[in-house]
């Protein structure tokens, strides 16, 4: 398929409505008509190309399709700088000095593997599993951040019809047992500072016979010595030894079929224990099927895509099978070295690799979008005026179809689209609900941003804008491989016959969705019906043009004490605009009338408040804890809401801003960098309390 170029200027120019309603159906009440993109009528996309049904096929095609080219690249860490600093903090109330460290990381340049030799490792990875014991049908739980081995292990399981189980990097030995134990997995690839969290485990998980540890990474001699003292039956190897294993012992491919298990994949547990999903070859394919019936057109061979979401979360994982299929080169990265901040004598991942289509959930955009501001403004008033005239003028040129953004996108943006490597063409936000000004933003700035929307349990299918639909007031229609309806939830008025758009849970069904959850036969039934809906708990609503829009959550949404609904997620997406947020979780607590809201500050922006304010000194923490620059970051919220178009009890009373940042380490967000609501109330429950004025 020829590439069709992107047009850069974010705009719709296709003509909706773009989704329909499935010929031939009944209407239901309570419900809206079940709607599908044309595309999937009569009938759902459900292979890439005619033949691949399987995720080995899928590899295997892009292999004979695109050859020699580049498939894969990585880099190696040459050494690690750090730097101390003694910093002042205020623990309980009292100023201390205390030491802080920086770790920076120096890099080397990316080395690429081609399609064709990527394969050779993979066969070899599968035969390396065979030769170590392993046999059709047996789980390989892999625990790792994402890399290169990440995905070749992966593959090279498939290759024995070997079904693979994920855990995020960052899960604690409780996590990792709870999985390891309810999969029976008999092998595990894991980076290397994993394996103390592992040695523990394995005392339960008795199933292991092979651990295999990622080379990519230095291994502390002592790790291994121990779990081999500890468990001598087991059989530890690094992944080089497996590949080579696999090269000295060649066997035949045993290839998977369609309905084959590929994966046992968790929910990143955003709200509860992670259920397990199992995902079989034909969701996957038929995932990567869906979206290319909408971007491959946009995208293919000479594109570069960045990887570094975790590949344990079902979005970065269809994402690079799409990538593969597509023909693009994936530059592996690494949150800790993305962006120049972090590194030493080389440049971040970001512009060493130079992508031309980045993904990245909201928390991300929210990043990028704050560390332009904060250049921007630390400029002169000069460039700082003409920024920001050139953004509010390419709106306006945008919204009437005027010619002259180029011009600007030339003169204005080029040094920030140069700090993206300067090769961009187009960005995705999905996983969580982005903000329509940052999705705006960076659209201007950089590039389209487009939306996906999706789930664990759906193969991250649901929906997706294509290129030429672009816009900020929803997430796009359905992909191919899926059909989208809304179920009226009267407890908060959300109804299918709701003026002027219909409104209610989203229920999705297809190919790409599952059947059951991994031995879990309660939440099966509470979340799948027997005609094969899955009850997605989100709130949706059909737009003029038959895209989706997400209202809220389900789950996220709580009654406060006048009996009205507040959507927690809504909220924070609009309270994020405000400068000074860097990260934010609404709490509305049912015995009070209004949210408040626990924030992680944006430091240069605290620190132009508290200059503005006359407010002296440089340190971050002691700046949050004076009352004049507490009570100016309220007021900005409480500014951010009412432009956002926020009611009277949607205005939050009182403001937490904390010290800390949320990492998944911390177990404040998730490894998807989602809010772990009752983590962060845990920790914070004595400043709520104060913020409420119930302390
Ligand atoms: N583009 C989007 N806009 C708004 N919300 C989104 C978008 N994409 C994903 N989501 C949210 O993410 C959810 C799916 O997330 P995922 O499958 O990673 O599990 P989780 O919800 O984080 O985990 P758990 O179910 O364990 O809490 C969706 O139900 C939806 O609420």
């Amino acid at each position: 398929m020829a590439k069709q170029p992107i047009q850069l200027i974010p705009r719709m120019t296709a003509k909706g409505p773009f989704t329909v309603e499935v010929p031939g159906q009944t209407p239901v009440e309570g419900e809206t008509p079940v709607r599908r993109i044309p595309k999937a009528i009569p009938e759902f996309i459900t292979e890439p190309e005619a033949g691949i049904t399987t995720v080995l096929e899928l590899v295997q095609n892009a292999v004979r399709k695109y050859g020699n080219a580049k498939l894969m690249g990585s880099r190696k860490l040459v050494r690690t700088h750090q730097d101390k600093k003694m910093i002042k903090k205020v623990v309980d109330g009292e100023e201390v000095e205390v030491e802080k460290s920086w770790t920076f990381f120096e890099m080397s340049p990316y080395e690429y593997i081609s399609y064709t030799d990527y394969e050779t490792v993979i066969l070899q990875l599968g035969a390396g599993l065979r030769k170590v014991g392993l046999e059709k049908g047996d789980r390989v739980h892999i625990f790792a951040a994402t890399s290169q081995n990440w995905i070749a292990t992966a593959h090279g399981a498939a290759s024995q019809s070997m079904p693979i189980v994920t855990a995020y990097d960052t899960l604690g030995e409780e996590g990792l047992r709870y999985s390891m134990v309810a999969t029976k997995a008999k092998a595990i690839f894991l980076d290397p500072h994993l394996l103390p969290t592992l040695t523990n485990v394995l005392a339960v998980a008795t199933a292991v016979t092979t651990v295999i540890w990622n080379s990519q990474h230095q291994v502390n001699q002592e790790h291994v010595d121990k779990l081999k003292t500890a468990y001598p039956h087991i059989n530890i190897l690094n992944f080089d030894e497996l590949r080579k294993l696999g090269e000295e012992n060649p066997v035949d491919i045993v290839a998977p079929v369609a309905d084959d298990l590929c994966c046992i994949m968790y929910t990143s547990g955003s709200t509860g224990t992670p259920k397990g999903v199992p995902i079989t070859h034909r969701s996957v394919v038929a995932a990567v099927a869906g979206a290319s019936a909408i971007v491959q057109q946009f995208i293919g061979p000479g594109d570069g895509l960045l990887t570094y979401l975790p590949l344990a979360h079902i979005l970065e994982f269809v994402f690079e099978h799409a990538a593969i299929h597509w023909g693009a080169t994936l530059g592996y990265g690494n949150p800790k070295t993305l962006s120049d901040a972090s590194v030493r004598n080389c440049n971040g991942d970001i512009r060493e690799f130079k992508p031309s289509v980045l993904i990245g959930v909201p928390a991300v955009w929210e990043t990028v979008k704050k560390g332009i501001i904060a250049k921007v403004n630390a400029g002169s008033p000069v460039v700082r005026g003409l920024f920001w005239g050139a953004l509010s003028l390419k709106e306006k040129l945008m919204a009437s179809h005027l010619p002259g953004s180029g011009v600007l996108d030339a003169v204005v943006f080029k040094k920030i689209k140069e700090a993206t490597g300067g090769r961009m063409r187009l960005c995705l936000s999905a996983g969580g609900p982005v903000s329509k000004e940052t999705q705006k933003f960076i659209s201007m700035a950089i590039c389209p941003m487009i939306i996906g929307y999706g789930l664990t349990e759906t193969t991250a299918m649901g929906s997706l804008h294509s290129p030429l639909e672009w816009t900020a007031e929803s997430i796009g229609g359905p992909t191919a491989s899926v059909e989208a309806k809304l179920v009226d939830f009267p407890d908060a008025g959300y109804f299918a016959t709701n003026k002027p758009n219909p409104q209610g849970e989203i229920w999705l069904r297809g190919p790409t969705v599952l059947k059951e959850y991994y031995e879990n036969a309660e939440e099966t039934a509470a979340a799948i019906t027997a005609d094969g809906w899955f009850k997605t708990g989100d709130i949706g609503e059909w737009d003029k043009n038959g895209h989706l829009k997400i209202i809220d959550r389900k789950k996220n949404l709580v009654k406060t004490l006048n009996g009205e609904y507040i959507a927690l997620e809504k909220l924070e997406s609009i309270y994020r605009s405000a400068p000074v947020v860097a990260n934010i979780c609404v709490y509305a607590d049912a015995q009070q009338a209004k949210p408040v809201a626990i924030i992680v500050p944006a430091e240069p922006a605290v620190k132009k408040l508290a200059a503005t304010l006359g407010v002296e000194g440089d340190d971050l923490s002691a700046l949050i804890h004076n009352k004049t620059v507490h009570l100016a970051i309220l007021k900005e919220l409480q500014a951010a809401g009412r432009a956002g178009g926020l009611s009277g009890i949607e205005i939050i009373d009182g403001v937490v801003v904390v010290d800390d940042e949320w990492t998944p380490q911390n177990n404040l967000v998730t490894a998807a960098q989602k809010l772990n609501r009752r983590g962060i109330l845990e920790k914070y429950k004595k400043d709520v309390a104060h913020a409420y004025g119930t302390a």
